[in-house]
């Protein structure tokens, strides 16, 4: 799904109306229907006083419009007007006028105004700015929802939460609305996976209002959600006339002499990808160990019971993952440089690689072009310098992408799939992922699927989908708490057959 910018969303906005032959109006009463469906399932069932805070623009005019649907369920609703400025909007004042009407209560907010008093009991609906917000907001609304923010009620943002921008991270003194739920219209917004903005927006849930479709896959964006959607795009099926050979010989190269624990889960998650064989390069010691793990597993021969050795292969493999739980000392340092220098194609690099690369930028030269690199916040930093803020961020890491054209995993809460100016959004994933063992399974899994030869950045992508996805099936057996790296592994057939439903 593509990710839009505000003028992007203006257009969508207006071709929709055009084409199916509808007022704004009816639009903005579409939009609003349904935020209020999802809204109804998430009330207190005690009761509760809704208070809705609305803006003079359009994302005020959703405000209203829910606020009508809610009256008419006999709901206690109270309306904030938060007038930032004298020009309403035309859909805003006919829902203003639908409500006077109807007599709701409704208050006038204004710079001079005292703050009302709200209690966490209370549900609050935001509607004060939406995509339309493009320079810091006046004092008087940054005071209110810095106010309902320290109370905390039950908070829920109509299409983003007030104080967001879409194109920068706000700076120390300006205000975000702090929302347990925030419902997004039709297609998701960048800001809205940033770390930066992690206590705005709570649970995402992006709302189809029946925009064109058509039209907006004929829009240009660099970004995309990748949903199940366009997961599956991605996906090529099996051929009933295939054998091994077809999928690919993806080799592991891992483990040092504390951690080989990382290795073995990396060559089980690989051997769960599709591909045709794995080999592993491991410390020699915990050779019989990998092999009671995964029979199914080749060894490559390997001198030392401490650490990896140099690439002395004598088969060209179609992908190698290499860096989990190989430490960072001289030894792990020139069997790394060994296999950045003979690697004739892509790498899959990861954790102490990434590490060592940071340390010795001499390494940088040797990456080869279209690696992937899988970098958790810790690891990026060294790679590309601390950041001021996401935005900053994802320049650096698209710069850094360019200089040596790599492909860049950034693993997030949204993890960033990055190469280039492209970036793509994962939409999988939980908190339970957040757990020792879960990069090496994801770097298992793109060395596998980079083997079967799917095409540039899909093995990135679809390894990145495929392993939140994982993680979001796992949560059907068990908690986020509970959740280890192995439980992502016996999930991975599950996730694939989501991308055959
Ligand atoms: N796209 C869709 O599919 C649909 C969209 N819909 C809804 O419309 C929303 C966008 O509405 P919107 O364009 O009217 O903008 P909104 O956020 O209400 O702001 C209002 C105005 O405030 C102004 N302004 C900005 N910053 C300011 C500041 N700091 N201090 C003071 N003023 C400031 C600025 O005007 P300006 O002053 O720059 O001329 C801006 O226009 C969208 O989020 C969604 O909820 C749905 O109804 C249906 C389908
Ligand atoms: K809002």
């Amino acid at each position: 799904m593509k990710i839009l910018d505000a003028s992007q969303l203006a257009e969508l906005d207006q071709f929709s109306i055009d084409r199916q032959n509808i007022s704004s109006w009816d639009l903005m009463e579409r939009a609003s229907k349904l935020a209020y469906l999802r809204l109804k399932s998430i009330l207190p069932t005690s009761p509760y006083k809704v208070y809705i805070l609305v803006g003079p623009g359009n994302n005020g005019g959703d405000g209203l419009a829910i606020a009508n649907f809610m009256t008419l369920e006999g709901v206690d609703v109270e309306v904030i007007l938060v007038n930032y400025t004298e020009t309403r909007s035309e859909d805003n004042q006919s829902n203003l006028d639908r409500l006077k009407a109807a007599k709701v209560k409704i208050i006038d907010f204004n710079k001079a105004s005292q703050l009302f008093k709200i209690t966490s009991e209370d549900v609050v609906i935001d509607a004060i700015f939406g995509v339309g917000l493009n320079r810091s907001m006046p004092d008087f609304v940054q005071d209110l929802i810095q106010y309902i923010n320290s109370v905390s009620p039950l908070s829920i943002s109509i299409d983003v939460p007030s104080g967001m921008f879409l194109d920068r991270i706000p700076s120390a003194n300006e205000q975000v609305f702090q929302s347990d739920y925030t419902y997004t219209f039709q297609t998701p917004k960048l800001s809205l996976f940033l770390p930066d903005y992690a206590n705005s927006v709570g649970h995402l849930d992006i709302i189809d209002i029946g925009l064109d479709k058509e039209f907006l896959n004929s829009l240009s964006s660099d970004l995309t959600y990748v949903d199940l959607e366009s997961a599956k795009k991605r996906y090529r099926f099996r051929s009933r006339f295939s054998h091994k050979g077809t999928y690919g010989h993806a080799v592991l190269v891992g483990g040092s002499q504390l951690m080989l624990g990382s290795i073995i889960l990396a060559a089980k998650s690989c051997m769960r990808s599709g591909v045709g064989k794995t080999s592993v390069m491991m410390p020699n010691k915990a050779h019989l160990t990998m092999i009671q793990h995964q029979p199914e597993v080749m060894l490559i021969d390997n001198s030392s019971s401490h650490f990896i050795s140099y690439h002395s292969l004598e088969f060209e493999p179609n992908s190698v993952g290499i860096g989990v739980g190989i430490g960072t000392s001289t030894e792990a340092f020139d069997a790394l440089k060994s296999w950045l220098v003979n690697s004739k194609s892509p790498l899959v690099i990861d954790a102490d690689a990434l590490n060592l690369i940071a340390k010795h930028e001499s390494l940088l030269d040797f990456i080869p072009k279209k690696s992937i690199l899988t970098p958790h916040p810790g690891e990026l930093k060294r790679l590309i310098g601390a950041w001021k803020d996401d935005f900053d961020k994802l320049k650096k890491i698209k710069s850094f992408s360019k200089k040596l054209d790599v492909i860049i995993l950034a693993k997030e809460a949204y993890s960033l799939c990055v190469y280039k100016d492209q970036i793509y959004v994962n939409s999988t994933g939980n908190s339970g992922m957040a757990t020792a063992g879960s990069g090496d399974v994801l770097t298992g899994l793109i060395t596998g699927l980079l083997a079967q030869k799917y095409s540039s950045m899909d093995p990135a992508i679809l390894g990145m989908f495929l392993h939140g996805l994982a993680g979001d099936l796992a949560l059907k057996w068990m908690s986020e708490e509970s959740l280890i790296a192995s439980d992502l592994i016996d999930q991975l057939g599950h996730s694939f057959l989501k991308l055959k439903d």
